[in-house]
């Protein structure tokens, strides 16, 4: 199934800007085709260690919602998987579609999903800081999780409920103890490729491990995602849909495998 058209002009400002990065060679979201990836029997299981505590606050930042964590220290950490070292958690967003029929960054054999996860971790080996790390060629690491349309998830539903309070752009609520495993599929099968932030700046400083497995969420989950607006309060109110980035030419890049 086809995107919707997806007319730059009607794409979020932030977007606007970015029809192509000039010079870019490994830029994301891209289509994984299952049958080119190749299956790397180097890669080992990645290795999740969250710290509940470490979490901070969501906030409504303008093109995403987002929880934000603790990264002074090696608490919430993630390491193995085709990684030489650990990386710290800093925050956790989403992006999704207007209706069900898209909303996902990335796409499996051109099968997109209605909403993708991105946990996103820097390099505290390499990098001194989370901005630094996105300047790094392999500062950064995101972990993608495919939504897909089905049972209600009680893990999100904590976050879901928060959603209110953070309507408007740079709205921001206190959120005290969120452990994101509960929103990571027991199945440890993933691809592996080299890529990019998907909105400004668009740096080509990200180790992409998406998870071959969905987690189920239902429809009013996915509905309150869609009362969020990207403007701010007293402005002519836009929602908050359709915040993914069109898919990027895969170059000479090889998707890896985990799994057979
Ligand atoms: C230097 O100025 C910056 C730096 C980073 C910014 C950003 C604006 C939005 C998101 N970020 C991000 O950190 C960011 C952007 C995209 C992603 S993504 N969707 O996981 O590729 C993750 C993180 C501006
Ligand atoms: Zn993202």
């Amino acid at each position: 199934l086809q995107r919707a058209p997806c007319r730059y002009a009607d794409l979020h400002p932030l977007w606007q800007s970015e029809l192509s990065v000039s010079g870019g060679t490994r830029q994301s979201p891209i289509n994984i085709q299952w049958r080119d990836s190749v299956y790397d029997p180097h890669l080992k299981p990645l290795k999740i260690h969250y710290d509940p505590t470490t979490c901070l606050y969501i906030w409504n930042n303008g093109y995403s919602f987002q929880v934000e964590f603790d990264d002074s220290a090696d608490k919430s950490v993630i390491m193995g998987g085709p990684l030489e070292n650990h990386y710290r958690l800093k925050q956790f967003h989403f992006h999704w579609g207007a209706i069900n029929e898209w909303g996902s960054e990335h796409m499996v054999d051109s099968k997109v999903y209605p909403a993708e996860l991105h946990l996103v971790h820097w390099n505290p080996v390499t990098s001194t800081s989370f901005e630094e790390a996105i300047m790094e060629n392999n500062g950064l690491v995101v972990i993608g999780v495919f939504l897909k349309l089905g049972a209600h998830h009680a893990g999100l539903q904590k976050l879901v409920d928060a959603l209110p309070a953070v309507k408007h752009k740079d709205t921001i609520v206190e959120f005290d103890v969120f452990d994101p495993s509960c929103l990571m599929p027991s199945c440890p099968d993933y691809w592996t490729y080299d890529g990019s932030l998907t909105t400004p700046p668009l740096t080509e400083s990200v180790t992409w491990i998406i998870k071959k497995t969905p987690i189920e969420v239902d429809q009013n989950q996915l509905e309150e995602f869609r009362m969020l607006l990207f403007t701010s309060a007293g402005e002519e109110e836009k929602r908050m849909v359709d915040n993914f980035r069109p898919l990027q030419p895969l170059m000479n890049r090889t998707v890896r495998s985990s799994f057979r």
